[in-house]
């Protein structure tokens, strides 16, 4: 099968955050927060708005919180530093508006100051072309549709080919089908990696996560409700999906 990523993916380390807490103009997000991300796992994190989602993938990416008191540790398990092992998709595509798609695709070499050598070219046409938008390599993001936006911020992830993903809602954005598409093929793309999804789709968790994280509760709290069984992507009928979704849901509802 055609794979952009000929290469074995660096050795992918469990992440882990201690003590985190973050407040906002005196309120509590979350608080003494413990959480461990089970190396080259996938694991899914659902959550009521508002409750903290984006903010804890912030932290375990590195970043602050604009206006907000942050506080914790994020350490990679193998002890090695972290942050140029990450890769983070965040909920808005942030591309930027005056480079074209395929240069937004390149644009964490540029920024390195690396050289934008044919193979990596080839490298991003080839992920452009997994997820539909090759055929828009040349244009700006602002002709784009929010859907196709969103498809070249996760080909800009995927061509990153960090050991470690986190992600905001990569496919919120697009249409059923392909968006199980794109499930599929991140799955496959970043297999052997430690990823960290956020979503809103409890079926897409169960689609694709080895361990499902809910976030409830003021101060937030972590609690890690089940592991699918099975190899993802899995399928709704033929891998038992639906009590689990259920369930989920209930405990969604009961996060509220
Ligand atoms: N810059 C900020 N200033 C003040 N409050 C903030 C700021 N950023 C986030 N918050 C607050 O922190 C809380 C958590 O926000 P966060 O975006 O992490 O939630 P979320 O679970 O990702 O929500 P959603 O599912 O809607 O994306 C919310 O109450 C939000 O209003």
């Amino acid at each position: 099968m055609h794979s952009p990523f000929p290469d074995k993916p660096q050795t992918a380390p469990s992440i882990v955050l201690t003590g985190g807490h973050l407040r906002f103009a005196g309120k509590e997000v979350f608080h003494n927060l413990h959480l461990t991300l089970p190396a080259a796992k996938w694991s899914c994190l659902l959550g009521p708005s508002g409750v903290g989602k984006t903010s804890l993938l912030r932290q375990l990416a590195g970043l602050r919180a604009e206006d907000g008191e942050m506080e914790g540790t994020v350490a990679a398990g193998d002890g090695a530093p972290l942050p140029e092992r990450i890769a983070y998709m965040a909920q808005q595509d942030l591309l930027l508006p005056w480079a074209t798609v395929l240069e937004n695709v390149l644009i964490g070499r540029k920024l390195r100051g690396e050289p934008i050598r044919p193979q990596d070219r080839d490298k991003a046409m080839a992920i452009l072309a997994d997820v539909d938008v090759a055929r828009e390599a040349d244009a700006l993001p602002a002709a784009l549709s929010g859907g196709m936006r969103q498809r070249v911020a996760l080909a800009r992830t995927l061509f990153e080919d960090r050991p470690v993903i986190l992600m905001d809602e990569p496919f919120s954005s697009l249409d059923a089908i392909t968006r199980r598409r794109l499930q599929d093929l991140a799955v496959r793309l970043l297999a052997g990696r430690t990823v960290l999804l956020v979503t809103h789709d409890p079926m897409e968790a169960l689609r694709v996560g080895d361990d499902i994280l809910l976030l409830k509760g003021s101060p937030a709290r972590i609690q890690a409700p089940m592991s699918p069984t099975g190899s993802a992507p899995r399928q709704e009928d033929r891998d038992g999906l639906w009590p689990l979704y259920a369930e989920l849901l209930k405990q969604l509802g009961a996060a509220a």
